[in-house]
């Protein structure tokens, strides 16, 4: 288990950041706002993978999008999980400020308001539904509003303080986005989005749990009920093993219901094997960073996971 430190005085804020596998110190004065402090507030990499997840759905359907119409669908699904994230941060900022993976974020810090953080969230967030109400679709619009509600209302304001199964419910908003790249470009549902709705969602608890492991006494000492808090270590790491387990499972139905051929399946189950090895051994032979390797390895996992169903799907139908 890595020890983190945060010590906070009135002039500077000094911490030591594992997340990354890096023992960085790092410290904060309460220095003005920077733009670097407004793009760190749109969780920029969770969104990047969010809208490839989006990208890979629009690109699945029968219909072939034109570029154009693929990089509108983009930009509104961005612009509003930007601003989801960006409200999260107003919403968490005294949970940040109390944990060293989080306390040097810049609306916890000061350097931007939560007045200022609030206007440029709800900016976004407007800006992304009226680009696709306009000229993407109504469903879509609605759609990704009640995904940007689900994380940034549901899961951050009730769910995260009231349950240790906020992040299984929570969850979901995540796991929407390629339906919303699927609906983007037909303008109703269909069962294949919905099955990679469900990878996405049964992915979600072993990428976090895996985290909160290493970050349990940050989220002990918040009072932030995560479930390494609630139910121990030990409960979560076999709640991480039967999730992957399960997730292995879910991976091989596009295969069986014939949205995905050979390369999908071949390449899915590496992948998963790969995790289960991740969540085997922190079950049973964990180190120090075990839970940090796993953690990072689910970001890899889902990224290649959705370019394989991409790829393909190209090879298969062109
Ligand atoms: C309720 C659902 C989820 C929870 C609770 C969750 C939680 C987290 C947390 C706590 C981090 C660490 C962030 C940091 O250190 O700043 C993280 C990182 C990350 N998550 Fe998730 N996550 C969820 C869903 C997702 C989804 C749906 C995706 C993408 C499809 C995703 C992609 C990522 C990526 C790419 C990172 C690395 C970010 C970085 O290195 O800056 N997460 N997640
Ligand atoms: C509109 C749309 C598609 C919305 C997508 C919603 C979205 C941005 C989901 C990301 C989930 C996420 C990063 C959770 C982090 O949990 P946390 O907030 O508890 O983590 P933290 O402690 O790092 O803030």
């Amino acid at each position: 288990m890595a020890r983190n430190t945060a010590s906070i005085s009135n002039k500077a804020v000094v911490g030591t950041d594992q997340t990354s596998g890096i023992n960085k110190t790092v410290s904060a004065t309460h220095k003005p706002a920077h733009w670097a402090d407004y793009w760190a507030l749109t969780k920029p990499k969770v969104v990047a993978l969010i809208l490839l997840t989006a990208v890979v759905g629009m690109y699945l359907t029968e219909i072939v999008p034109s570029l154009l119409q693929v990089a509108v669908a983009t930009l509104g699904i961005g612009l509003m999980a930007g601003g989801a994230a960006a409200i999260n941060h107003v919403l968490d900022r005294r949970i940040d400020i109390q944990m060293a993976r989080t306390y040097h974020r810049p609306v916890a810090q000061g350097r931007v308001s939560s007045s200022a953080a609030l206007v440029f969230a709800l900016s976004l967030s407007a800006a992304g539904l009226a680009i696709l109400l306009v000229w993407v679709n109504a469903l879509t619009a609605w759609l990704t509003l009640a995904s940007l509600l689900g994380y940034a209302v549901v899961y951050t304001v009730w769910l995260k303080r009231a349950t240790p199964q906020n992040i299984v419910i929570g969850g979901l908003a995540g796991a929407m986005p390629p339906l919303l790249g699927w609906t983007a470009i037909t303008g109703e549902f269909h069962g294949h989005a919905l099955l990679l709705v469900m990878i996405i969602f049964v992915w979600t608890p072993p990428h976090f749990w895996a985290l909160a492991i290493h970050r349990r006494d940050d989220y002990a000492k918040a009072g932030v009920p995560m479930l390494p808090v609630t139910h121990g270590i030990e409960f979560t790491k076999t709640c991480v093993l039967l999730y992957t387990l399960l997730l292995t499972l879910v991976c091989v139905l596009p295969w069986i219901v014939g949205m995905s051929g050979l390369l999908y399946l071949v390449g899915a189950s590496l992948l998963n094997l790969r995790f289960m090895q991740w969540a085997w051994r922190l079950k049973f032979r964990p180190s120090a960073q075990t839970a940090l390797h796993c953690f990072h390895f689910s970001i890899s996992h889902l990224m290649w996971l959705f370019v394989l169903i991409l790829a393909d799907h190209w090879i298969n139908y062109g």
